[in-house]
């Protein structure tokens, strides 16, 4: 098969038939750098967290997907962390929607009062849930580049005013049913970063990966204070360990991060483990 593209944790293939695989990688990325140490089937555990969600959302829209069979060719040890889809005609704006307001949000409503130009109440601080979830669209950077905020007109002005009318309501009730599912399971979904792709027929599909930790922010429920970034549910024990004495980082110096130790990679792999079975209700075998 035919190697299109990789991503800081996962690979895109193209495959004889014109399909694509999209495979995940164990890979784990903190302060912008990919890790060097794996964390055992992180790969598995999301892929079929997404595979979940797609089933989830069925009632919302179509997927990409077509079969969790790996396809002749591809190594034995992609078992369950590969996808083959549909190759979509991907639109051209990530469409992002945000609950809570932290990271380049919280920055642009800093300095503007507002998001990707949605104006917003006064006084709202790190982590602050939002009135209601907001599309907050971003162009899609070359990569290296980082996403560029955009605002609804300038939506309109690249897919018409229809289309953008339809990503948006299609990304916040993404967001929606996967905040209100997660809620119910003691996980703050704070955003998640959807693609969207045209089918033959014309129709929006849902691609990528969906509401997964990797695509979202997720927050452990009864850790949550405004007014300060908030513990990532599974990224934090890495985020701490490599910031701390015992790592001897010299992040400021630019280097790149040492290996994680064993300990800090089961911890995480558990809630790589606990968040699937909490959300889904299903045992990670
Ligand atoms: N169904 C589709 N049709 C056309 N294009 C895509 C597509 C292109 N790029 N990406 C992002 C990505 C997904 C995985 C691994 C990576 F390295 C990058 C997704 C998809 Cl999912």
């Amino acid at each position: 098969m035919k190697h299109l593209h990789s991503g800081k944790v996962r690979d895109l293939y193209e495959l004889p038939g014109g399909e694509l695989l999209m495979v995940a990688r164990d890979t784990v990325s903190a302060y912008d750098f990919v890790l060097d140490t794996l964390i055992p089937d992180k790969g598995r555990i999301l892929t079929q967290l997404s595979l979940w969600w797609f089933e989830q959302l069925a009632d919302v829209l179509p997927n990409h997907v077509i079969t969790t069979e790996l396809p002749e060719g591809a190594p034995a040890e992609w078992a369950g962390r590969a996808v083959v889809v549909r190759r979509l005609d991907m639109v051209p704006v990530e469409c992002v929607a945000r609950g809570y307001l932290t990271g380049s949000g919280l920055k642009d409503y800093a300095s503007t009062g507002a998001v990707c130009g949605v104006p917003l109440p006064e006084g709202l601080v790190d982590g602050s849930r939002l009135p209601e979830p907001i599309f907050t669209p971003t162009t899609k950077a070359a990569v290296g580049d980082h996403d560029e905020p955009m605002t609804f007109a300038e939506v309109r002005a690249t897919v018409g005013d229809d289309v953008a009318e339809r990503l948006r309501g299609l990304t916040v009730e993404v967001y929606r049913r996967g905040a209100e599912l997660a809620a119910e399971r003691g996980i703050i979904v704070a955003d998640t970063k959807i693609e969207l792709g045209w089918s033959p027929e014309g129709g929006l599909v849902l691609a990528d990966e969906v509401l997964t930790p990797d695509s979202s922010r997720f927050w452990p429920a009864d850790r949550w204070t405004p007014g300060r970034s908030q513990p990532s549910f599974d990224k934090q024990f890495v985020r701490d360990w490599l910031v701390s004495p015992e790592a001897g980082w010299d992040r400021a110096a630019g280097d790149p991060p040492p290996p994680l130790p064993p300990e800090i990679v089961d911890r995480t792999r558990a809630k790589y483990v606990e968040a699937y079975e909490r959300l889904t209700g299903r045992a990670f075998v």
